[in-house]
């Protein structure tokens, strides 16, 4: 089966500006897919290309292995949802789901039929007579997802839909999302800023900054095994510590940072004498650390209580701030503010990146 959607080599400039640079990506037919990076790195005009608002500068983009150079957005076979979903207010929910059908001129009891089923897929079968204005936030979404299933499109691509919702239903609709995702078995591309959306939904994401696709994988290669500094720190929090790698042992390199000798994978290769940067996961410190792990010695500037978690501030000598969260269940003594201490981690939970300037 041809890919859902292949960009090859895909530029976008606004004059001088390079939005997207040298996107390649192939994403496969089925596939929850995201784009997930800080706020004008580029996403929303990379969905826009998919769709046919926006022709690359260069490159191709392919959808089921046609090249859609030249076919605008109302010939491809895809939908967009957009973040302020615009749904007639004053249409009833099936009247709005059916209203890409009617405007194709479906006829009537067919269009009936389709939108009986759509409701079913999106959990909305007691609603179609109401009035979109009558709903909730989230079953607006799905009248929203709904509507453009309608049309059949191989591709659903989202901008953002859920950004508008409050954080309980947000979360909610992650797992709707998903599931109706799975229900109708087309690909799904969505964009997000939010990594927890990101991490949860997608079967791959794709991590941007500025223009660039910088690492595509699943949730767990982009957080446990960032390839670049800007990935390990963008999806999840982490601490980053700067220095020079003095030996390599195997997978575990020392480095020499203004807190003393400290150790960390080493997955990208990198030889002695090279900066590097250390990242090491609040999660992965530990207070009062012994003798099995590498560390240095902190003073506690805040301990901030979540519940399940505890985040410790922690000052070290040259006046970094590093963050370590303490599980609920950890069963380690929280120090108080002003305490002095060892923390520490295991080389394993370290991970060693170039410092930016090497790209
Ligand atoms: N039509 C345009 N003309 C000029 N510059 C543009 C145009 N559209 C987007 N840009 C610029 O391209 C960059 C990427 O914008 P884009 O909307 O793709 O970002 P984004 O990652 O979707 O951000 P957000 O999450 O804030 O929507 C931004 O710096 C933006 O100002």
């Amino acid at each position: 089966m041809a890919a859902a959607v292949e960009l090859e080599g895909v530029n976008v400039t606004f004059g001088d500006f390079v939005a997207v640079k040298e996107a390649n990506l192939t994403i496969e037919p089925g596939e929850f897919f995201s784009f997930l990076g800080p706020s004008g790195c580029g996403k929303t005009t990379l969905l826009r290309t998919i769709s046919g608002f926006i022709e690359p500068t260069r490159g191709a983009v392919r959808i089921g292995g046609q090249d859609m150079k030249g076919i605008g957005p109302n010939k491809r076979p895809t939908a967009l949802i957009f973040q302020n979903l615009a749904l007639f207010p004053m249409m009833t929910v099936a009247e709005n789901i059916g209203y890409g059908l009617r405007v194709r001129g479906v006829p009537r009891h067919e269009r009936d039929e389709k939108v009986k089923n759509l409701l079913i897929q999106v959990a909305l079968t007691e609603h179609g007579h109401k009035r979109v204005s009558e709903l909730s936030g989230g079953q607006k979404q799905r009248v929203a997802i709904a509507r453009a299933l309608a049309v059949e499109p191989s591709v659903l691509l989202l901008d953002e839909p859920l950004s508008a919702l409050d954080l309980k239903l947000r979360q909610h609709m992650r797992t709707e999302l998903r599931a109706i995702q799975k229900r109708v078995g087309i690909t799904f591309i969505y964009i997000t800023h939010d990594q927890g959306e990101a991490l949860t939904m997608s079967d791959r994401i794709a991590v941007m900054n500025a223009g660039v696709i910088e690492q595509v994988g699943d949730g767990r290669a982009v957080y446990a095994e960032p390839r670049t500094p800007f990935v390990a720190s963008f999806v999840g929090e982490n601490n980053a510590i700067r220095g020079r790698i003095s030996a390599l042992e195997g997978d575990i390199a020392t480095l020499e940072t203004p807190l003393g000798t400290l150790k960390g994978r080493n997955p990208v290769g990198l030889a002695a004498g090279e900066e590097a940067l250390l990242f090491v996961r609040p999660e992965a410190m530990q207070l009062r650390a012994n003798g099995s792990t590498v560390g240095f010695e902190g003073e506690t500037l805040d301990v901030a209580y979540e519940g399940s978690v505890t985040h410790v501030t922690l000052r070290a000598k040259t006046g970094q701030k590093i963050t370590a969260s303490i599980g609920a269940n950890a069963g380690v003594g929280l120090p108080s503010a002003g305490e002095n201490l060892r923390i520490g981690f295991q080389p394993a939970d370290g991970l060693l990146l170039a410092r930016p300037e090497r790209h």
